[in-house]
């Protein structure tokens, strides 16, 4: 490959000079943008990487760009920068803007991503196993990545940006990044290394070296099989409610799939126990969550009292001496993050966690349930998000998922209606969060499961 290293973000802040002022009214527009409604006061450059040479068609720089707003030292983005001097029709809406100072003026810069040569570039890094300026490419050798593959970018909102290489593979850039192990990455080769066929196995994978002061490199993406053909759990829920289909069987066979990557998690990966010391730091952090959503969205406040029961129910049976396993879980598991392939089987992707949570967190054992109680939220999610609302087709997937868990798992999630309730609450109060930030339109879908969470003995 072509690609030469050429520049060190460290030694080169005239390419921000030519940025800085495009990157302000872009970045927030973009869905992965985690600083909204926050102005951006400045950017620094953490690492600069040219990829192609400004002047080629296009020219390429990868970068990791801390974007500064308000106190603290800010999110850092990657950003795959491409360089032309006109952008051609089909690159439209990839446009970042038209450079008028610095290096780089009288240049378009635009997000890379859209255009295939630079796909292209990225999935031969990959195959290779390129070692580029700070970019670091491995693979595993077991998988073969044939060259050539024809990119298209992947549409759709999305919390990161993917590209689809000729219906094969699937390669996900992590948009918001920090150094240290990325569980989406960590995660899928641990179940790979278990023979779990449950998860795409990763087929390679791009870390980039840790910044100034910085001691753990970023996990920047990851390349893994497409499955084809493939619909999400969402996808299909929505389609077989509006048929009036029953989804019990598909509910089921989702309960099996995610006890089977339990089961496979809690052997790869260190396990714990959790009684009052470890539960009373959980339930503090569900009540601060409920405390900090309950002032950012006011239709929350009435509920507060009667939520925080489910959090102080947990403490009080942890305070009697009840235990519980802790393992490291899916973290942010709902219908979207399943896949249904052609064949009928269920994969689960997607094992970033909730993005807005710090990584030390997001790796923790803990109880298995949270990612139940997410994907019963996600069939209460589908049934409320119908006109007519479906609370009866809700019931039936609930059941029908703890059930096909259970077959597998040996344990009902059911049986341990404390804990279940308490991170079900915690999900919702995410969601009213997550919706009112994100889709304010939906705001009434979580809503409404908070107004059953804080009475739950109503029929
Ligand atoms: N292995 C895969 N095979 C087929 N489609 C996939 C695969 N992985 C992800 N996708 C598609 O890409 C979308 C985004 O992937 P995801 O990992 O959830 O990224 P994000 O973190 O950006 O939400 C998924 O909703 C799914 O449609
Ligand atoms: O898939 P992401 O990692 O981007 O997850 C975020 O966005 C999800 C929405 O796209 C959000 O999920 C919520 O809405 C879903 C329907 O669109 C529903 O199935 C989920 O149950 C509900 O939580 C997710 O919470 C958020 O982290």
């Amino acid at each position: 490959m072509a690609a030469t290293v050429t520049v060190s973000g460290r030694t080169d802040p005239g390419l921000l000079i030519s940025l800085d002022p495009l990157l302000r009214e872009w970045l927030p527009r973009q869905r992965w943008f985690a600083g909204k409604g926050r102005p951006i006061s400045g950017f620094s450059l953490v690492a600069a990487t040219e990829l192609l040479p400004v002047g080629t068609r296009p020219g390429l720089y990868h970068l990791l760009v801390r974007a500064r707003q308000q106190a603290g030292p800010g999110d850092c983005y990657q950003l795959l920068i491409g360089v032309r001097t006109a952008l051609p029709p089909r690159l439209a809406p990839a446009l970042i803007g038209h450079v008028t100072q610095g290096p780089l003026a009288g240049r378009t810069v635009f997000d890379a991503l859209y255009d295939s040569r630079p796909a292209e570039v990225l999935l031969e890094a990959l195959r290779t196993g390129a070692r580029i300026g700070g970019l670091r490419c491995e693979r595993d050798p077991g998988q073969e990545i044939r060259s050539g593959l024809v990119p298209r970018r992947l549409t759709g909102e999305q919390s990161n940006s993917s590209v689809i290489y000729g219906d094969t593979f699937i390669l996900k850039l992590l948009r918001r990044v920090v150094p240290g192990v990325n569980p989406d990455l960590e995660l899928p080769l641990a179940l790979a290394r278990e023979g779990c066929a449950r998860v795409p196995a990763p087929t390679a994978w791009m870390y980039g070296d840790p910044g100034e002061g910085e001691t753990e490199p970023y996990v920047l993406a990851v390349l893994q099989p497409y499955v084809q053909g493939a619909a999400d759990g969402w996808e299909l829920a929505l389609r077989e409610m509006a048929k009036g289909e029953d989804f019990a069987a598909e509910a089921r066979a989702l309960g099996r799939a995610t006890a089977e990557v339990h089961g496979a998690l809690a052997r790869a990966l260190p396990t714990a126990t959790l009684g009052q010391a470890q539960i009373r730091p959980m339930v503090h952090g569900m009540t601060e969550r409920l405390d900090a959503a309950a002032q950012a969205v006011p239709a929350l406040r009435p509920y507060a009292p009667a939520l925080r029961t489910a959090f102080t129910a947990l403490a009080d049976l942890a305070a009697e001496g009840h235990t519980w396993t802790a393992q490291r879980i899916h973290g942010d598991l709902h219908l979207g993050q399943c896949l249904r392939s052609a064949s009928g089987q269920w994969s689960l992707i997607d094992f970033e966690g909730e993005p807005a949570r710090p990584l030390a967190e997001r790796r923790m054992p803990q109880p298995a349930v949270r990612d139940v109680a997410g994907m019963l939220r996600s069939f209460d999610y589908a049934a409320h998000s119908a006109d007519p609302a479906s609370p009866a087709w809700a019931r039936t997937c609930r059941a029908a998922y703890c059930s096909g868990y259970a077959e597998v798992a040996g344990a009902d999630p059911r049986t341990d209606p404390v804990l279940l309730r308490a991170h079900e609450t915690d999900k919702a109060v995410y969601e009213v969060v997550y919706e009112a930030r994100h889709r304010p339109d939906w705001l009434p879908v979580p809503l409404s499961a908070i107004h059953r969470l804080a009475a739950p003995d109503l029929p």
